[in-house]
């Protein structure tokens, strides 16, 4: 049985919010969870017009993987990026063979690596969000801060049921490995800073921090440029000045945010570290990047936050 509705896999923040976002265009929404499956409708908090707070519910269908049946067109995996592979593999039977698979996850190389995964005819659509969002229980998500959303293709077939059109508006862009090597530069500069300093996402733009944002920014407009960096012509051409805007923008739209990485350390989860600066880490030269290679070594080792703190302060 051919399902119409999305399948959107996490209901995590970003799931949710997603959830939230398709339900406003009236498609029908599944949402599966892996644990804490709710029974009620999920609520969205955040600001309307005149910047005061108000809730708004939708009725979306929450799931577990014992309950998925029928083969879904559109699948949206919202997993955190050590998760996607698995969170693919899960929901497979019950993708449809030339439908479209999109993922909305920070950092690069699990978008990648879900590629040999794929049945053949599947479109693979990789999705980046500067949006905040906070989760607040099982159906209950925060939205904490403006951004911008791109989701580009990374995977094609010639007879795919969605050809090259992305079926949610004003989001499609051409050139998405661009837009998610950007994103990678604002995750390795913002989640880091906030989850080893323990602060929210605009106090990057302040001291003590204020002079570990600017270099780790120059670090990586620098490294970009290099010969060695294997998407030097894909992202080559960005300034630091460019790239310092773009971050700062985004600091300051999710102010009052709790970065991803920052939550996941509060709460002692599994970071996105891998992804992110071990993303730099292990594919520059090892003198490169060493702002990137700090945070990638002080994330590893959280223990003993304080003296990577202290060290960090010194570089700078
Ligand atoms: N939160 C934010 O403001 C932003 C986040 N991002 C990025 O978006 C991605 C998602 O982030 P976020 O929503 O915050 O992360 P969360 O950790 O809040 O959510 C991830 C969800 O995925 C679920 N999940 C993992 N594997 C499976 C599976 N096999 N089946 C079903 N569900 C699964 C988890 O389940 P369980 O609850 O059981 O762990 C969890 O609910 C990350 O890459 C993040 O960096 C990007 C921009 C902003
Ligand atoms: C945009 C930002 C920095 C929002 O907090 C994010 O991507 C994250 O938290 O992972």
């Amino acid at each position: 049985m051919t399902k119409d509705a999305w399948l959107v896999v996490g209901n995590g923040a970003i799931g949710l919010l997603w959830a939230s976002k398709l339900r406003q265009l009236e498609q029908p929404v599944t949402v599966l969870c892996r644990s804490d499956v709710p029974n009620g409708m999920l609520t969205v908090e955040d600001l309307d017009e005149e910047g005061s707070q108000r809730q708004t519910q939708y009725d979306v269908e929450f799931i577990t993987k014992e309950q998925l049946e029928g083969k879904y067109t559109k699948v949206l995996l919202c997993t955190k990026a050590f998760d996607l592979v698995a969170a693919y593999l899960d929901v497979r039977k019950h993708t449809k063979k030339r439908g479209l698979i999109a993922t909305l996850c920070n950092g690069l190389g699990a978008q990648h690596a879900l590629i040999p995964h794929l049945k053949k005819q599947q479109n693979l659509w990789a999705g980046i969000t500067s949006e905040g969002a906070l989760k607040l229980d099982s159906d209950r998500v925060k939205k904490t801060g403006n951004g911008d959303s791109f989701f580009g293709l990374l995977n094609q077939s010639d007879t795919n049921l969605y050809g090259e059109l992305f079926p949610y508006p004003d989001v499609q862009c051409q050139n998405i490995e661009r837009r998610l090597i950007e994103k990678l530069a604002v995750n390795a500069v913002i989640n880091p800073l906030t989850a080893i300093f323990s602060i929210r996402n605009g106090q990057v733009l302040e001291a003590p921090v204020k002079p570990l944002f600017d270099a780790a920014i120059e670090e990586l407009a620098n490294v970009m440029k290099e010969d060695s960096f294997k998407f030097k012509t894909i992202v080559g051409d960005i300034t630091s000045e460019q790239l310092s805007m773009r971050i700062a923008n985004v600091a300051r739209l999710t102010a009052m945010n709790c970065s991803s990485m920052y939550e996941d350390v509060r709460h002692h989860r599994r970071t996105e570290n891998e992804y992110i600066s071990g993303f730099f880490h292990r594919e520059t030269p090892s003198t490169a990047t060493p702002l990137q290679d700090a945070f990638y070594t002080a994330l590893n080792d959280q223990e003993n936050l304080e003296e990577h703190k202290k060290k960090l302060l010194a570089m700078c």
